[in-house]
């Protein structure tokens, strides 16, 4: 008996290394993108890449890839990263034929909203019916209610002068209660507690098991088996999001019914009706998307505006130059907003804007695409299908033939007309087809609080904010090292 399972062991043992040989061999010397540089153990093992990812470095560390071998590198045994503007286009233009890759699958739960979708039919139907309450007639509509929220994140910095404050926290819940307010008919008042509540936990929680389940599907499945309450708990925390948006939705129906004169984005979602003779979204669909935008709308916002007040802080001029000329439409002694029509075409908010959006992206890294049937010449090597390919928007915009001095914050870049280089270059929303659906409301949103926080206050860097806890991680989305970002503001008058 121990003598056949121990037989057993060992044919096992063999049997797995010689696997383990065949695909290191394979992947080395007989696979097609084995003439494509890249670090040696990353052409070897998907598993280093999927280390670097959960450690958080994979946008750092792929960039560093691109300054030494150039724009085609082999990140994984079946992955390749691009960095030159010709890849632009094909892999993400409005024609690409390139769609999602698998890993998307793992995102989100089912049923696939429209950010997970991986189906170029599905999708474009589910673009279409969301559309149009993203359109910037609709975000006019909706303007007074998130000036109300501006309007509140304003009085809360003015409670705060002169001492630090996180505003990586603060950003955090405005645009939180924002999307809140937007796509789920309430706030969450998080900027009224001033603590995080649950759902953006359960946000954070999110980020974490989509790595886990991305990365490690195996360890993902046993973790689910687990009787361990708290370990159990935490594994739930995607499934709490979808229960949230599904009670807040029921409660909003059953308050202001399908038609209401509400001026948020939700009411658009409910009320729509298909012109092409498509079937509307079910509820399911639309509390199950209402989820995710609060997830897609929530840390994109914020991290943008932390990192772009970390470069005012540390750029007084550019602080001057904005008040200026927001001061030319709005006093700073006036108390109110401004409004967006005001703001939408000022040249040096606009700069500041895309300045910190072109050097700290909050999506900086690989949007990852799978190669379809039949495969594609990229940069001049076919490139089988299935294998994965992305490019990262964090190098394409420090590219430095693209962008002079790329690593310094130099909104004056964007005042002069802008290259075609730089139009590619540029994709902090992504491009084409599969691009940001939430562009125009984040930069509603991003322009009003800048505008009306640097029309009235000064911004200074807190003690505790360095460059070194400002350096960038990223789970998909940007993180601040330190984990958090104080800052200081005064009165524009005492400053
Ligand atoms: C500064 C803020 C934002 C940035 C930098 C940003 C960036 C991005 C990027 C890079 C993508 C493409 C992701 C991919 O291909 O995997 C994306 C997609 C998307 N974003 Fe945003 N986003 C921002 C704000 C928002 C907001 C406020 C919303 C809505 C509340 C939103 C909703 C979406 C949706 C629905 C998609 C999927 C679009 C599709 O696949 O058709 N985003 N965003």
């Amino acid at each position: 008996m121990v003598a056949t399972i121990l037989i057993g062991a060992i044919l096992c043992a063999a049997v797995s290394i010689t696997y383990v040989l065949y695909q290191i061999t394979y992947n080395l010397f007989f696979s097609p993108l084995r003439n494509v540089p890249g670090p040696l153990i990353a052409r070897v093992t998907p598993r280093w890449l999927m280390l670097i990812d959960m450690a958080g470095r994979r946008t750092s560390w792929i960039h560093n890839l691109h300054s030494r071998h150039g724009p085609t590198v082999r990140i994984a045994p079946n992955e390749l990263s691009f960095a030159n503007m010709e890849m632009v286009k094909v892999i993400y233009g409005q024609q690409t034929t390139f769609p999602k890759a698998p890993i998307y699958d793992t995102m989100s739960l089912p049923p696939f909203g429209i950010f997970s979708m991986r189906d170029r039919q599905d999708h474009s139907h589910r673009r279409r019916l969301l559309s149009h309450a993203f359109a910037q007639s609709s975000l006019y509509e909706s303007e007074p209610l998130i000036r109300a929220h501006v309007e509140e994140l304003t009085q809360r910095v003015q409670s705060g002068l002169c001492r630090p404050m996180d505003m990586m926290l603060l950003f955090r819940l405005v645009a939180f209660d924002i999307v809140g307010e937007l796509f789920l008919g309430q706030s969450f008042n998080g900027l009224k507690a001033g603590t995080p509540p649950q759902f953006l936990h359960d946000i954070d929680q999110h980020f974490i098991l989509c790595g886990i389940e991305g990365n490690f599907p195996l360890i993902y499945a046993m973790l689910l088996r687990i009787p361990i309450p708290a370990l159990q708990r935490f594994l739930k925390a995607r499934q709490r999001l979808i229960a949230y948006g599904k009670e807040t939705f029921e409660n909003y129906i059953s308050e202001n019914g399908r038609m209401s004169g509400r001026k948020d984005l939700l009411t658009k979602v409910v009320s729509l009706k298909s012109d092409t003779g498509e079937a509307p979204l079910t509820d399911l669909e639309i509390y199950t998307e209402v989820s995710n935008l609060i997830l897609a709308g929530t840390d994109t916002t914020s991290m943008t505006l932390t990192y772009m007040f970390w470069q005012l802080a540390k750029n007084p001029k550019w602080q001057q130059m904005l008040r200026q000329e927001v001061g030319e439409k709005v006093p700073t002694s006036s108390g109110t907003v401004p409004g967006f029509s005001e703001l939408a075409q000022l040249p040096i908010l606009d700069a500041v804007v895309k300045e910190a959006l072109r050097l700290h992206p909050a999506a900086p890294a690989s949007l990852p695409r799978e190669t379809p049937q039949g495969g594609k010449i990229l940069n001049g090597s076919h490139i089988p299908e299935g294998t994965i390919v992305s490019m990262q928007c964090y190098t394409t915009q420090r590219d430095a033939a693209t962008f002079p001095d790329p690593n310094a914050f130099r909104p004056e870049r964007w005042m002069a007309p802008e290259s075609e280089a730089m139009k590619e270059m540029m994709m902090p929303f992504s491009k084409g087809s599969r691009a940001c659906l939430g562009k125009n409301l984040a930069m509603m949103e991003l322009k009003l609080i800048t505008a009306s926080l640097i029309n009235k206050f000064s911004v200074w860097l807190g003690p505790n904010c360095t460059d070194e806890s400002m350096v960038m991680t990223d789970h998909f989305l940007v993180l601040p090292k330190g984990g958090k970002c104080e800052m200081i503001f005064s009165r524009v008058e005492e400053s």
